[in-house]
């Protein structure tokens, strides 16, 4: 597992057909970009979006932001070559959509290195069928090269036959649990699903919370707005730093006494909980540097 901490709490989506969209993104303070090909690209489009997206990346103009090419999907016309074109632009990722097995996963290296990615460009995978679901714990853990999953909440509750409802389905929320579990068990990163509504901010934070208290690293996001509060709701707060050093500090005042054990505000604090302390301790400085 790396130990570089590469904050993702936003990571926005925008159609690779959209020029404007991919123009404007250079000015947006997201952690990365995801250059769709799939879901939000016509058929007849896909030819310039792929154009579109590859001359992105080489364009070297997005700063900071991880950049990651969203291919369409295995089986379907468009994917070999929106493999070949986005290994050889050598983005950070190429993401997949609708992943399945650990077979897919190793099939998909074969074909990034055959066509000459460069080191430095992850595979992340989206897990967003009910089969995927039932192979989370191998898709995760299938090659070092896969370092993000990422939650297709939308294709989650279309194949359930479910609905979107105020503080997701019992179907969503288990998947997204389960999810967590295999990808924490591979010690790698998971990406919470989208919220449609891109005029209810208030829904948006309510999801995004929930999403933060389960333990996700960020939110992929589809519009601008969604940014600022999905990097609020993913950064340590004030408190939450504060906190995390008087943990640290009342720690260390007990173990001089040689005890494991100690209190701050009230509760119990042990080893554990150092260490969940100086994560966060960790992620708020690299949110400074960066
Ligand atoms: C959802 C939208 C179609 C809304 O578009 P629109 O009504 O045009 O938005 P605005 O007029 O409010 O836009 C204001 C300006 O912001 C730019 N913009 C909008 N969205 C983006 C974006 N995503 N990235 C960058 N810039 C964006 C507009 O160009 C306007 O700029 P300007 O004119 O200069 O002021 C639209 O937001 C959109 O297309 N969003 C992305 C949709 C998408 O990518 N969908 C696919 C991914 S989600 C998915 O597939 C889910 C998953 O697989 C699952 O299963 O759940
Ligand atoms: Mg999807």
């Amino acid at each position: 597992m790396s130990t570089e901490i590469r904050p993702r709490r936003s990571v926005l989506y925008m159609p690779g057909a959209n020029e404007r969209a991919l123009e404007k993104a250079k000015t947006i303070d997201a952690d990365a970009l995801i250059l769709d090909l799939e879901d939000s690209v016509s058929p007849d489009a896909k030819e310039t979006g792929r154009a579109n997206v590859v001359a992105a990346v080489r364009s070297g103009e997005y700063g900071h932001r991880e950049l990651a090419i969203r291919v369409n999907s295995i089986g379907t016309q468009w994917h070999d070559d929106d493999v070949k074109a986005a290994s050889e632009a050598g983005p950070d990722a190429i993401l997949v959509p609708k992943v399945e097995s650990a077979e897919q996963v190793l099939a998909l290296v074969a074909a990034m290195e055959a066509a000459g990615a460069p080191a430095h460009t992850q595979l992340w995978a989206m897990i967003e069928t009910p089969r995927a679901l039932l192979h989370a714990e191998e898709i995760a853990a299938a090659h070092e090269r896969l370092t993000v999953i990422v939650m297709g909440t939308n294709d989650v509750v279309n194949e359930t036959y479910g609905l979107h409802v105020p503080g997701r389905n019992a179907v969503v929320l288990t998947s997204l649990a389960w999810t967590l579990l295999a990808v924490r068990a591979a010690g790698k990163v998971i990406i919470d699903g989208v919220y449609n509504a891109v005029k209810d901010p208030e829904g948006f934070d309510a999801e995004a919370k929930q999403g933060r208290e389960m333990g996700f690293d960020g939110k992929t996001l589809i519009h601008p707005s969604q940014v600022e509060p999905a990097n609020v709701a993913f950064s340590p707060s004030e408190d939450d730093i504060e906190r995390a050093e008087g943990m640290i500090a009342a720690f260390e005042e007990a173990a001089r006494e040689n005890k494991g054990v100690a209190t701050f505000n009230g509760k119990m604090i042990e080893e554990l909980h150092i260490r969940d302390a100086n994560r966060i301790l960790a992620y708020a400085e690299a949110l400074k540097n960066r």
